[in-house]
């Protein structure tokens, strides 16, 4: 007889099949004090998993989904509020903290992103939309503190995949969320409209402002790393032959009425990692270390996405490469007229760190092959060019808000 499988079986099934390493944090990654075993495999894990693809998903990490989803609801109701409210929470660019409306970032430099975005650098109340929004600050700032625990976890788990003492990454990021301006460490909660072409004013959603799924839940709690077929990738295939990419692009690229739209462009992270969590599929893709093919990551409910960023690269001498990623509004029409929340934990070194190549202890193969002389001249160029977190940073930001800078 034909036995059908249960959930459980299905999951297995679907996890075998995704691209990401799975780490799983016994439930301690928030924890103060977190079982060194646990740490200490978890850094053996990482090191595996971020060396050979540039990320991890965490399982058992400790940070309750219903928080999650609560913090998603917060900004869908500041979404909703008016304007004139909204204007008072604006990003300045004198720090990261702040509101950020569509259309005002630009990550690969071209196409304005499609989304909302609050980031948060400071716990202060004042300086959270708490009077619009009662218990905003609050549930927020308890959030960014569990976040915060697990960025400290991972960091610990960084130092022990170097052989270096535990504390080594710690001592570099003691100021993360301090309010003080000594760290540019940010929890930004996102918020991706549907898209919907045309509705029956010949407006889209999002050009309106209004977001007709204000919140949703995921569609099935089950894995979902199904491969798909994507048109997209044809643009892997085709390196240099432009007419033909720009023939498929008018077929693949979903154009909006007032000109091109992306969910999130090309980019990698700017600081030491990203910490990532996702309430459902929404046309996250991401190039894994040493792949050109932009891939669908899927959806595991509850994960949380672990991936390098720039200073972790110059950090590791390029041994942990920052992960290209993108969101692109997805093919399937269930998944492009959805709404998508995020949240993401940039983790960042205190702004006076100096980030030189030359802090952790070389491979003992690269220090067995690399001879004296070459070493020395190296070291001496790379002395000259070591710059603090914060100046690589603000570097970056100007990249990123050079369309809003310039208007
Ligand atoms: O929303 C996402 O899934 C990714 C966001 C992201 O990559 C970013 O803001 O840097
Ligand atoms: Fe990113």
């Amino acid at each position: 007889m034909l036995k059908t499988k249960t959930n459980d079986e299905k999951a297995d099934t679907l996890l075998t099949k995704s691209l990401v390493p799975i780490i799983d944090l016994a439930h301690c990654g928030t924890e103060e004090c977190p079982v060194r075993s646990v740490v200490n495999r978890v850094g053996q894990q990482l090191h595996k998993a971020l060396s050979e693809k540039g990320l991890a998903l965490l399982v058992n990490h400790g940070i309750a989904d219903e928080k999650l989803k609560t913090a998603w609801d917060h900004l869908d109701d500041f979404v909703e509020l008016p304007t004139d409210v909204k204007e008072h929470y604006i990003r300045t660019g004198e720090d990261n903290h702040g509101y950020v409306s569509p259309g005002l970032e630009c990550f690969d430099g071209k196409i304005p992103e499609l989304r909302h975005a609050f980031n948060i650098c400071t716990l202060n109340a004042k300086d959270l939309p708490e009077e619009p929004l009662p218990g905003f600050a609050d549930h927020i700032s308890t959030l960014a503190e569990d976040f915060k625990s697990l960025a400290r976890f991972i960091l610990q788990a960084l130092a022990i995949s170097f052989d270096i003492p535990h504390t080594f990454f710690l001592e570099r990021h003691s100021h993360m969320l301090s309010g003080d301006h000594d760290n540019e460490t940010t929890l930004r909660l996102l918020y991706y409209p549907p898209v919907i072409e045309e509705d029956e004013n010949g407006k889209n959603e999002f050009i309106k402002g209004h977001c007709k799924y204000s919140y949703q839940r995921c569609v099935t709690n089950l894995p979902d790393f199904r491969p798909e077929y994507n048109p997209r990738d044809d643009f892997n295939e085709l390196d240099g032959d432009n007419n033909r990419i720009d023939e498929l692009k008018q077929t693949t690229e979903r154009r909006l009425p007032n000109g091109d739209m992306i969910r999130c462009g090309a980019h990698t992270d700017y600081g030491t990692f990203t910490l990532l969590a996702q309430d459902s599929e929404g046309g996250l893709e991401v190039k894994l270390t040493g792949t050109e093919k932009w891939q669908r990551l899927g959806h595991l409910p509850g994960a949380i996405l672990v991936n390098c960023g720039e200073i972790l690269t110059i950090w590791t001498q390029n041994r942990y490469l920052a992960l290209p990623h993108r969101v692109v509004i997805p093919e399937q029409e269930h998944l492009r007229t959805r709404g998508r929340h995020s949240i993401a934990f940039f983790c960042h070194p205190d702004n006076l760190t100096l980030i030189s190549p030359y802090d952790l202890p070389l491979p003992a193969d690269v220090q067995d092959t690399t001879c004296k002389k070459t070493r020395k001249k190296s070291f001496k160029a790379a002395k000259e060019k070591v710059y603090n977190a914060y100046q690589l940073i603000q570097k970056r930001f100007r990249e990123t808000y050079q369309n809003h800078y310039t208007s």
